[in-house]
């Protein structure tokens, strides 16, 4: 469970004065700016959720992240990660936490991906059985035969992610961090990587924290997000609600077989916006979801005419998260 209360951080940023006289001085005496990158953030994760944690460049997520993971210390407020506070307990909370930083690597450079695990069993201490386990399940998963023996400097970009990954997992960790592990890579790489995520949650209970800017990923990963904008939380909940609640548009697309003239009950035709396609038989009809129900909409289109094919389409997340970003929740 991850539990955080109040929490803060801020960076010290020194005033740099113009000139050569300004540089002198500085050496002197200094001045500071103070950037209030977390700003009184609470909220707690419970085991097995899957999270993301999401906001504009700068907005103070990866800070956010390393206080988690007990590489910063917070200027104030608390976190607990099952029980423990991770900046003053590195060691024993690096036991129970996974991390993924997309950026940077965790395993050795120069050497063979197979002794950066080995040497990772001896800094975590898994037990044999365990670690042979685990890892024959991540060569199978994430298809890393033919790359253990490969140094990591040799890899591409998504066979180095898939190793990180399961880098990150290898000692059965409960909560895993994830910054960004999709960036830069090809659509196939990021649904191995996103279907590899998924399952560990479903089979380990792993809890995930997931920080990216790519919607795709939280979509198909997450249940719950946090959004975070100038080191302050403008969202926490459910993905469905606030997908509820801001995603008021939709579009059902019907193909039919040939017909003369379409028409809508007055009360049906008041809700919706209808655009017709004589040529190809379709019709476009979009709607808001608190005024009418695509349920009523599909039940009188099927029993008027003969309906070969639909499709709902769903507001995109990206979408909404633009929208909070704009006008607030
Ligand atoms: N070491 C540091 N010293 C001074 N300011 C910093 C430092 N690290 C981050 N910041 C500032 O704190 C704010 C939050 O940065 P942070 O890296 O947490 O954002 P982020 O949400 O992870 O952004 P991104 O999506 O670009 O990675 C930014 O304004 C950043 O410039």
């Amino acid at each position: 469970m991850i539990e955080v209360s109040s929490l803060s951080k801020e960076y010290k940023i020194v005033k740099k004065k113009p000139g050569l006289s300004g540089a002198i001085k500085g050496l002197v005496s200094r001045e500071y700016n103070t950037k209030h990158a977390v700003n009184d953030i609470s909220f707690s994760i419970n085991q097995g959720e899957t999270v993301g944690y999401i906001g504009a460049n700068g907005a103070g997520k990866s800070t956010t992240i390393k206080m988690l993971c007990g590489i910063l210390h917070p200027t104030s407020g608390e976190v607990k990660i099952n029980g423990l506070v991770p900046y003053n307990n590195r060691k024993e909370n690096a036991r129970k936490i996974g991390a993924v930083f997309g950026q940077r690597t965790q395993l050795f450079w120069d050497i063979a991906v197979k002794e950066s695990y080995d040497l990772l069993k001896h800094i975590y201490r898994i037990p044999d059985q365990e670690y042979q386990a685990n890892l024959a399940y991540f060569t199978e998963k994430l298809q890393l035969d033919g790359l253990l023996d490969i140094p990591v400097r040799q890899l591409s970009l998504g066979q180095k992610m898939r190793c990180e990954l399961a880098a990150a997992f290898l000692h059965s960790p409960s909560i895993v961090f994830l910054d960004e592990p999709t960036i830069g890579l090809d659509v196939s790489v990021k649904n191995h990587i996103r279907s590899f995520i998924k399952e560990m949650n479903e089979t380990k209970k792993t809890t995930v924290l997931l920080t990216t800017h790519d919607m795709q990923d939280i979509e198909e990963i997450c249940s719950r997000i946090i959004i975070i904008d100038e080191g302050r939380i403008l969202y926490d909940g459910d993905l469905s609600s606030i997908k509820h609640k801001f995603g008021h548009k939709r579009v059902i697309q019907f193909e039919l077989d040939s017909y003369e003239t379409l028409t809508f009950p007055p009360s049906m035709e008041e809700k919706i916006e209808v655009i017709e396609n004589k040529s190809t038989n379709s019709v476009m009809v979009s709607f808001k979801q608190d005024e009418i129900t695509s349920s009523e909409i599909v039940s009188y289109m099927m029993s008027q005419y003969q309906v070969r094919d639909l499709t709902v389409n769903e507001v995109k997340i990206e979408t909404i998260v633009k929208e909070i970003y704009e006008r607030g929740v």
